[in-house]
């Protein structure tokens, strides 16, 4: 269990600096998104009220790129607008030396991606109230926008086509608020062939398919959000582009009960309808959405306000961090003096004297996991099983730190978990890799080009991994085909230096459908490039049935 958590960069705090930008004083990088860098600011000349800003300014590199100076100034031009307790207040947008910003209030707490990434690096899920406060108030904030109306009396049609869990924000006093409008559009034009932006794995068909776009789109990924937080398990995650777009149009994922029984059907169904492939099909609006969630937290739960959330985050990221957040030094305008010695913001209460653990003050988190799902010689559980950890959240290139800390093959349930198996000795053609947990990979770090000597065990799991929402439905399709409530399937994978991949299954699940199901989804898989021969490994795909 891990107690206190690995830093989060880039969303780390950098060092305290005094830098002029403009009428600002910058004092500390916050974090670096992909089109800007965040930073805790002060106006030098004290028109703010003496209070802490947040400066967004367009990154260096993308300094004279037209595009991304148009999303900032799009972005400013909306979210000026749209002053709402779910969505961040932005004040002023300009431009400093041909560099765009906008100034907007200071958050202190963490984005939701981190929040269930810490829930799943300590094997739990988030508590389920807790996460539907946080969908339900993102929605509220959602709506206000998609309902806009400007001062000419016009409505814009607001779309923000960027909801991912990275843009939902829960404050240290257990605010939501939703950020980053900068791919947001009003009038909800269909996104031009090549213009595509925002997070595809998030974004709803019609949009990821280049269609025109309403506010359905945003419901769409509200649901996207709600379904990984539940269950651990990113539903369109896959390895090629073209295969996200299939799944999307498809509706191919596998429902949040066959990964999580003991969730009730009616959340269920709210996950569902939010995530139908046809915008007819879905809730109508952001506040039905949040209308839903909110009937099922009065029905189904004890209370989530945001002081839940509140004591919920700040449990859950560690003392060491929330002062880390929270502090600030002293500003002293001239710049002579202060900026070294720490005091608190006046938003700092004090600490509790225990620490809790995240999830202690609900009870019936605890131990709330019922199916979890592991490929690449993982154990795959088709039950409830309570003593069995959460899956992890599938790498996010936004906490590519923390993954690199905790991999996701350390970071798997324990029981069950084994090990690839080496093919029988004797065949040599295609080269047979002895597969073991220990295999070092060495992919990257050949020196010898872009693409590596070698495919190692590592990165073929690491793909199986990412991809089980791919391969879950032929198990919840095919359980009949399960002789014992435990076991494994063995897939014998032969990798081409291309990255394809044939993929057979191994024993007498290879003539049932349940074998050529998993044949059909794993041949879609596409591995990392790799110069030499094919390499062939047997991996154990390992399923517990609890009934
Ligand atoms: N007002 C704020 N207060 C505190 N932190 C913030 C604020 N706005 C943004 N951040 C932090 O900065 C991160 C990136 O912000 P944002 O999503 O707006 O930038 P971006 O460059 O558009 O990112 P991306 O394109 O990667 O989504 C957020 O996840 C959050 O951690």
């Amino acid at each position: 269990m891990t107690e206190t958590p690995p830093p989060l960069d880039p969303n780390t705090p950098g060092p305290w600096i005094r830098q002029s930008f403009g009428p600002y004083v910058l004092r500390r990088k916050l974090a670096e998104g992909g089109m800007a860098e965040i930073f805790l600011a002060r106006r030098s000349d004290g028109q703010d009220g003496a209070r802490e800003v947040v400066i967004k300014r367009i990154r260096q590199a993308l300094v004279g790129q037209p595009d991304f100076l148009e999303m900032l100034r799009q972005e400013g031009r909306l979210a000026t607008q749209l002053v709402h307790p779910h969505l961040v207040r932005v004040y002023e947008q300009g431009s400093v030396e041909g560099r765009a910003y906008l100034c907007m209030e200071w958050l202190a707490g963490e984005d939701f991606s981190t929040l269930v990434r810490l829930a799943s690096l300590r094997r739990e899920f988030m508590p389920v109230p807790l996460v539907l406060r946080v969908l339900a108030d993102a929605a509220r904030g959602l709506h206000y926008a998609h309902d806009f109306v400007d001062a000419s009396g016009q409505a814009l049609n607001i779309v923000h086509r960027d909801v991912s869990p990275s843009n939902l924000y829960v404050t240290f006093e257990g605010q939501v608020k939703v950020l980053d409008f900068g791919v947001a559009q009003a009038g909800g034009a269909a996104t031009r062939p090549g213009e595509m932006k925002g997070k595809v794995i998030y974004m709803a068909p019609e949009q990821a398919l280049g269609g025109a776009v309403d506010r359905r789109a945003d419901v769409f990924s509200l649901g996207v959000c709600l379904y990984e937080a539940l269950t651990h398990v990113r539903p369109f995650a896959r390895e090629r582009d073209a295969a996200v777009l299939d799944a999307l149009r498809e509706g191919d994922f596998p429902p949040p009960r066959a990964l999580r029984p003991e969730l009730s059907p009616e959340l269920e169904a709210v996950v569902l309808k939010a995530m139908a492939p046809a915008p007819a099909r879905r809730h109508a609006s952001a506040a039905e959405f949040a209308d839903a969630l909110e009937r099922l937290l009065s029905r189904e739960y004890p209370p989530a306000t945001s002081a839940h959330l509140a004591a919920y985050l700040r449990a859950s990221v560690g003392e060491e961090r929330y002062r880390e957040k929270t502090f600030v030094p002293p500003f002293d305008p001239s710049g002579k003096g202060g900026g070294s010695k720490v005091v608190r913001s006046p938003m700092l209460t004090e600490p509790p004297r225990r620490r809790s653990r995240p999830g202690a003050w609900l009870p019936w988190a605890a131990g709330a996991l019922a199916l979890g799902l592991v490929g690449g010689g993982g154990v795959l559980l088709l039950s409830r099983t309570a003593s069995v950890p959460a899956p992890p959240v599938p790498e996010t290139p936004s906490l590519a730190q923390v993954a690199s800390r905790a991999p996701e093959s350390e970071s798997l349930p324990d029981a069950g978990t084994q090990p690839p198996v080496p093919e029988s000795a004797g065949k040599e053609s295609p080269r047979t890799r002895q597969a073991g947990r220990g295999s070092s990979r060495q992919a990257s770090g050949s020196g010898r080009g872009k693409v590596p000597a070698t495919l190692e065990v590592a990165d073929i799991q690491r793909v199986v991994t990412r991809n089980r929402a791919s391969y879950l439905s032929c198990f919840e399709r095919h359980k009949e085909d399960l002789r014992a409530d435990e076991g494994e399937v063995r897939m014998r994978f032969t990798i081409q230096a291309s990255g394809r991949a044939e993929t057979s299954t191994q024993g007498a699940l290879a003539e049932r459908p349940l074998g050529k199901c998993l044949e059909q989804k794993l041949n879609r898989l596409r591995f990392p490039a790799h110069r030499g021969d094919a390499v062939t490994v047997v991996l154990p795909l390992g399923y517990r049935v609890t009934r």
